[in-house]
């Protein structure tokens, strides 16, 4: 049978795995792994990032002292992990695929080796037939080095590996044009690039997400702006996945028009990696216009009128205008020393080269 793609990253939320009593919902992951199992058959490439650890540790055991938020998640999630991981292990080798863990920290993103290592670590999987199985490591991602939810690992994976489409599974047919309870409203099917959806994402959670539609939202933008389909549908409904890509017409969801423009690998890694930025550069307005207007422009000293922060040369920085918004996050080129002494500067090379610029 043939499918509209043949390199696809799903991601699964909490909900779609979870029964209402936070259970984990066996019936609906091992639907899941059945249709995962037939895209594998007919040449589709799968990696799978799933959530699911905490909510199915946390009905696993029975706590005697009271714990924190933090320690809470870091048991429900070690133990659930674990039995998530066993259940699609089993599940996948009825079908004959080999399936390994990959977990994965907002460190593992952080610079360019530790983002390099890691897309290894996957491609080697895929090439040996290895459908990857990526969740966050809840264990040890606390505070600062969390990520904001899974749909943001998602988009990450999809975009280091190159996917065709990022396939986002929710508990909710897909983005509605109001809040989705209430009568008259219905799901956006089509959303083109630089749409506003602004007035429509409520800040409201399912049961058990994280992040809600607001981060799918901004994930789906982003790599949909990097030349990936991303496609937000209801992974509680039987035959999901096969029919968005054997029947996208009729299949209900939101679909994010992928920008035709090519994204070096570079610049894919930069445009992910806001949150570890270590400084920021203050541009001018002319400055910024350079930047912003049609050609590809560098950051030259003589733009920047203030810098905060200690960085190391290539470090991530975040771009700022001069009224102290953020228009975007670069690789510099040198140190913040080094950059504070060029400050105003003419006639210096460039503190971002356009290659390792990423405007938003
Ligand atoms: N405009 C909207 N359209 C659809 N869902 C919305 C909208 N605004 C807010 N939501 C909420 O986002 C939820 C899905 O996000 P989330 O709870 O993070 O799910 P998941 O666990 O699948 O990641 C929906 O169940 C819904 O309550
Ligand atoms: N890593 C967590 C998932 C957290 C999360 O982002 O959940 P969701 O918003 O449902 O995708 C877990 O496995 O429980």
């Amino acid at each position: 049978m043939a499918f509209q793609f043949t390199k696809i990253a799903v991601k699964v939320g909490s909900n779609v795995l979870t029964r209402r009593d936070g259970t984990l919902d066996v019936t609906r992951v091992s639907a899941l792994v059945d249709q995962i199992a037939e895209l594998r058959k007919a040449g589709v490439e799968v990696v799978l990032i799933s959530s699911g650890a905490v909510a199915s540790g946390r009905s696993e055991i029975k706590v005697s002292r009271k714990l924190d938020s933090v320690q809470q998640r870091q048991l429900y999630s070690a133990v659930g992990q674990a039995k998530l991981i066993n259940r699609y292990y089993e599940l996948f080798r009825e079908h004959g695929i080999a399936v390994g863990q990959v977990l994965a920290t907002k460190e593992s993103f952080s610079t360019r080796r530790h983002y390099l290592n890691q897309r290894n670590c996957m491609r080697v999987m895929l090439e040996s037939g290895v459908i990857p199985i990526v969740n966050e490591n809840d264990t040890i991602s606390v505070t600062e080095l969390m990520f904001t939810d899974n749909d943001e690992l998602s988009g990450m994976i999809a975009s280091m590996l190159d996917v065709q489409a990022l396939i986002i599974l929710s508990n909710i047919d897909g983005i509605y044009n109001g809040s989705p309870s209430q009568p008259g409203t219905s799901v956006i099917r089509e959303v083109e690039q630089g749409k506003d959806l602004s007035d429509y994402i409520q800040t409201e959670k399912s049961g058990f997400g994280r992040g809600g539609m607001l981060t799918k939202t901004t994930i789906a933008r982003k790599v949909a702006d990097e030349g990936i389909t991303v496609i937000i549908a209801n992974g509680k409904k039987d035959n999901v996945l096969l029919d968005l890509l054997q029947h996208p017409d009729e299949t209900v969801c939101t679909r994010f028009v992928p920008s035709s423009e090519a994204v070096s690998s570079v610049k894919k890694w930069i445009a992910h990696s806001e949150g570890f930025a270590k400084g920021e550069l203050h541009l001018n307005e002319q400055a910024v216009k350079a930047v912003k207007g049609k050609k590809a422009v560098s950051i030259l000293p003589v733009g920047v009128v203030s810098i905060e922060g200690e960085f190391e040369k290539d470090d991530i920085v975040k771009i700022m205008d001069a009224r102290g918004r953020q228009i975007g996050v670069g690789r510099i080129g040198v140190d913040s020393a080094e950059a504070r002494e060029m400050l105003g500067m003419h006639g210096q090379r460039p503190l971002v080269h356009y290659d390792y610029l990423y405007l938003d």
